[in-house]
């Protein structure tokens, strides 16, 4: 026990020549003002200064989140005025990137204590020099790409499906690929209402330019009615469970893939739809999203075959062992969602949710992300009903990170997650029970990996 205080590096630096130089010029003034300082010694791979709990400064700016010590208790001596001129240094060459903080004055780290240990640990091993793909990536180290806002896809034809959408460029994962406005909204969307009278009065109110894109649009159910053909073929839902469908010029080009490689979503501030990439996709790779609802293979086909009879997809290599997760996924969902279990047996609760992790990791790979982002709002929910805000923002911050991938960070939910993160007890349920209760600021210190998972997921205690 005991109160932090330190300063953290927020956004982390690049490995970008600019932020090296600064890096190193900063070093380089630390180096000079401690040259005659015993407790300040030089390492091969960084610097470490012999106070408080000898926080440290790596030589790869990279690499760094943090320098902070206990300030209080017997070890802590003098610590504080080391931490303060540090941290000065560090503000004349990263300005508002140096983060102050302090436990003591209710100021928090934005790292954390895991990921800021991880750090640490990378400070030992010097990294490997990645040789830039451009000038732009060698000076800033950022993707040029991006920067350049040129359309990251193009359409294309695609063997037995239409049109599609496909990567012109290497797209990292959790990059927005495409954000886009629908033509329109609709109702009741999929309702026998939805009249092909009430789609052409909104039709009327386009440009000719977009009326000529609506109708280019594919349609499934030709016939007596083709503007309601055209929206039931293309309309995506504007929210997960939304009966409010949008209809667009460009995302309704990308077709489905039952493990797909981008993630489709409603942005209610924007009033656009997002997709981002939910994995890293290769130039000349399809762009594809999914159109179901995760059920096993024959039903998932019997659903996608009422959208269209053309929509034929291929069983999964292993379909015995693909259905069995998909069922088990369902199963933990239900088990999760009931009020009763979180109430009265939260530990079974939790450990659901860790199963459920890892049964989604299985199945969809690294492109689970916003599932994975509901189950660790869903153990979000769980660990403050019962007071536990150290865990809770644990676990929102998880599915922040999630939500940033598969969102961006404009998102509502994301935002949502975000000041979850910062105060969980803002939420609805803080106070419920006492259960676990555990202040916010109680992570564990100094454990590795598999310890802080251990803690988090409450296994063994
Ligand atoms: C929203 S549109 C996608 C764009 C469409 N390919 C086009 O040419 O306009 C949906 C339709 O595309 C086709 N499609 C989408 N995904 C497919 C897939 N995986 N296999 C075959 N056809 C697919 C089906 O006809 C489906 O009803």
């Amino acid at each position: 026990m005991g109160i932090d205080a330190g300063f953290d590096m927020v956004p982390r630096l690049s490995k970008g020549a600019v932020d090296r130089q600064n890096w190193q010029s900063f070093i380089e003034v630390i180096k000079g003002h401690y040259e005659k300082d015993d407790q300040v010694e030089l390492k091969p791979n960084y610097i470490v200064f012999k106070v408080g709990e000898h926080p440290l400064l790596p030589f790869e700016g990279h690499k760094f989140l943090r320098f902070s010590s206990k300030i209080s208790g017997s070890h802590a001596n003098g610590v504080e005025e080391y931490i303060d001129t540090v941290r000065r240094v560090a503000k004349v060459s990263f300005g508002s990137r140096v983060r102050a903080w302090n436990e003591g004055a209710d100021i928090w780290g934005i790292y954390n204590w895991q990921e800021v240990n991880d750090s640490f640990r990378s400070y030992e091993q010097p990294g490997e020099f990645e040789i830039p793909t451009s000038i732009a990536q060698y000076v800033f180290g950022t993707d040029p790409i991006s920067d350049l806002n040129l359309p990251l896809f193009s359409v294309q034809p695609v063997t037995d499906k239409g049109k599609g959408l496909v990567a012109r460029f290497n797209i990292g994962k959790g990059e927005r690929i495409l954000s886009e406005k629908p033509f329109f909204t609709t109702q009741n969307l999929f309702s026998e209402s939805m009249t092909e009278s009430s789609i052409a009065t909104k039709l009327k109110a386009l440009s000719k330019t977009e009326q000529r894109q609506f109708l280019s649009l594919h349609n499934n159910f030709p016939g007596k009615h083709p503007f309601s053909g055209i929206v039931r073929t293309n309309a995506l839902p504007c929210g997960s469970d939304s009966v409010i469908g949008g209809v667009y010029p460009t995302i309704c080009l990308i077709n489905h893939s039952c493990l797909p490689n981008a993630h489709n979503s409603w942005n209610s501030d924007a009033k656009c739809e997002t997709i981002h990439a939910i994995r890293r996709i290769k130039a000349g790779e399809e762009i594809t999203i999914s159109y179901d609802k995760g059920e096993p293979y024959d039903a998932r086909r019997a659903t996608l075959k009422m959208h269209s009879a053309s929509l034929c997809i291929l069983p999964p290599v292993d379909l015995q062992a693909s259905d069995a997760r998909r069922c088990q996924i369902r199963l933990l969902d239900e088990a999760i969602g009931d009020p009763e279990r979180v109430i009265n047996r939260p530990e079974e609760s939790l450990a659901n949710c860790h199963s459920l992790l890892r049964v989604l990791e299985e199945e969809y790979k690294d492109g689970a992300g916003a599932l994975i982002a509901r189950l660790y709002y869903d153990a979000f929910q769980i660990s403050i009903t019962h007071g536990d805000q150290a865990r809770a923002s644990a676990f929102a911050e998880r599915a922040f990170k999630s939500r940033v991938i598969c969102e961006g960070e404009d998102s509502p939910e994301t935002q949502n997650m975000k000041g979850l993160m910062e105060k969980p007890a803002m939420h609805r349920n803080f106070g419920a029970s006492k259960r676990w209760r555990t202040a916010k600021g109680l992570v564990p210190k100094g454990l590795d990996s598999v310890g802080f998972e251990k803690w988090l997921w409450r296994r063994g205690s």
